[in-house]
């Protein structure tokens, strides 16, 4: 047993059998109670949480027949009254042992110092990278991978090794990361990069600032004359070091940061070119997801960060783009294209046994020992595995069946959790989307939802489109034309919401049949909590249209 268990069992009772069968409701309202005589006698909450806290003191007080006057409440006896009483919200969950040893490890956020199976592409990013160390201007690289190949892990991972490399061997080599799904836009990439060199190039110029003062203070308190000692140094006078400490001050004094709007593009970039040119430097320009900026506002940026090096005198950069839209390219002006491909490396999806390997080193440092079943992994891994060798869903998938066994306070994590967690992801997944539908195709799809708990299955557009027609009326939105409504449902099919599979009907032509492909009860209750679906309250008699019309 670790530590924290350890303590938890020293400080508050651990559950006797007889407390387990207990009534939840009785176990929560003495929970609450334990919680509020922690209130009592803390008189620093008084203060804080006023209004509320006083309230409770009087019932408290009142129930525990104690005297309010007081001074201090017996907290330790409360703490050490009968065992199942002082059961608090958190006692519970803290009984059971700890699945986890560290569950930060299995988090999108974390990056690991093991990449298995990608050391080929780290090899190969190295390989055109190490120029940067030597000096000279590494050719721009293009990434390219289905979600979840490791592609940003990999990337960042080899931009600490050359940036670590860098600092070891005094190079000025400096990568810049940009994630264009959240910054989508010329201005801001340019706003974001020219910003970040400003605050490097003031941070630069504080220290040079704070050494040049003290070397005037040494020169200027030291009896040896002051050619002799600034001999190991660039100046001769201290008016010298004056002087630049006067330029540096008027340098830093000119940076002033790109706001977040508001300028024309052109002296956006102008800032950044000087900021970045201020010193001599090699620059690596990782912008992950680029695709999303191309698709976003065109090739602009790209044209111009890849045509700088040209122009610039003490620095250079050098673009890493990763995407995982192969296509991505096709859109670009030729001269983009080729100057942006100059190297390419390819992510190919992982496999189900490369999977387990990943799942497996995480695991071993994620959860305690003899914590998972042996088919755990491999359940993992194989379902990932499906779904185009995601290493991300795979932990996702292991992660949260720690958690669904750790919450049903398991010794171990089976098989079943390991469903259990498929169900749920894909269930979150489906929430996710219904929940941003627009509201037309909402009501689309709830109309075919109406149609199905009313036992109508495999049903076609036709039917669709008189229970939406009703519906819309209802709800006084605009109605689609049947046609829009047959699109808007091939796009509910794309988005693996329904199942519409063309059916020929002979001399009376094609339909579509379509049906639910997601859980009818959990999708309505999203359907519904939008405000305006919420509305629809009668629901049975819709389904009569199916047969009036
Ligand atoms: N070889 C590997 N070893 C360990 N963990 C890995 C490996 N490959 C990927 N991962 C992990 O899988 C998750 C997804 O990886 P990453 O973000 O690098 O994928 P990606 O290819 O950039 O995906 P996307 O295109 O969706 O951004 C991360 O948590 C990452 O740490």
């Amino acid at each position: 047993m670790d530590e924290t268990t350890d303590n938890t069992t020293k400080n508050n009772s651990p559950p006797t059998d007889s407390s387990t069968d207990e009534d939840p409701a009785e176990d929560q309202n003495r929970s609450n109670s334990t919680r509020n005589k922690g209130v009592v006698s803390d008189s620093r909450n008084k203060k804080t949480d006023r209004e509320g806290n006083n309230q409770t003191v009087e019932i408290d007080a009142a129930e525990t027949g104690r005297d309010r006057s007081s001074p201090r409440f017996d907290f330790d006896n409360v703490l050490n009254e009968g065992e199942n009483e002082n059961k608090g919200l958190f006692d519970d969950l803290l009984a059971g042992e700890p699945i986890f040893e560290n569950k930060e490890v299995l988090r999108p956020s974390y990056t690991p110092h093991e990449l298995p199976h990608r050391t080929d592409q780290i090899n190969q990013m190295a390989t055109i990278l190490v120029s940067a160390l030597r000096g000279e201007t590494p050719s721009n690289i293009l990434i390219y991978g289905k979600t979840g190949t490791g592609k940003t892990a990999s990337a960042k991972f080899v931009s600490q090794e050359l940036e670590s490399t860098s600092q070891k061997y005094d190079v000025p080599c400096e990568v810049q990361y940009i994630n264009c799904e959240v910054t989508d836009t010329q201005y801001r990439v340019l706003a974001q990069l020219a910003n970040k060199f400003i605050e490097k190039n003031k941070n630069a110029i504080d220290n040079r600032l704070s050494e040049l003062k003290s070397l005037i203070e040494q020169v200027t308190e030291t009896d040896i004359d002051v050619e002799t000692s600034l001999s190991e140094t660039q100046f001769t006078t201290v008016s010298g070091i004056e002087s630049r400490i006067e330029e540096l001050e008027s340098d830093t004094a000119e940076m002033e940061p790109v706001p977040m709007t508001g300028w024309p593009t052109d002296r956006v970039y102008t800032t950044f070119f000087e900021a970045v040119d201020y010193s001599e430097r090699v620059v690596v320009i990782m912008l992950d997801e680029i695709d999303k900026l191309v698709e976003k506002s065109g090739d602009d940026t790209l044209y111009n960060l890849s045509r700088m090096n040209s122009e610039l005198k003490n620095s250079r950069i050098s673009i890493m783009g990763i995407s995982n839209d192969l296509k991505f390219t096709d859109f670009l002006d030729p001269r983009v294209k080729s100057s942006l491909g100059e190297e390419e490396i390819v992510f190919p999806p992982y496999d189900a046994t490369q999977l387990r390997d990943i799942l497996q080193h995480r695991a071993d440092v994620a959860f305690k020992n003899d914590a998972l079943t042996s088919d755990v992994i491999p359940l993992c891994a194989a379902f990932a595995a499906q779904e185009h060798g995601d290493a991300r869903r795979a932990l996702d998938l292991l992660r949260t069946a720690g958690e669904l066994a750790e919450r049903g306070q398991a010794d171990t994590v089976t098989e079943a959790h390991v469903r259990q967690a498929q169900d749920k992801i894909e269930l979150d997944r489906v929430v996710e989307v219904v929940r941003t539908l627009p509201t037309q195709s909402k009501i689309v799809l709830f109309s075919i939802i109406l149609l199905e708990k009313n036992g109508v299955h495999n049903v076609n557009t036709g039917e669709v489109f008189n229970i939406y027609k009703r519906i819309c009326n209802e709800l006084e939105a605009d109605v689609l034309t049947q046609r829009r409504v047959t699109d808007l449902i091939s796009e509910l099919d794309m988005l693996g919401i329904v199942n519409a599979v063309v059916v020929s009907k002979g001399r009376y032509g094609r339909t579509k049949e379509i049906s639910l492909s997601v859980p009818i009860d959990e999708t309505e209750a999203v359907l519904l909590s939008d405000s305006r679906l919420g509305d629809i309250e009668t629901v049975q008699p819709f389904v009569q249209a199916r047969f009036d019309n």
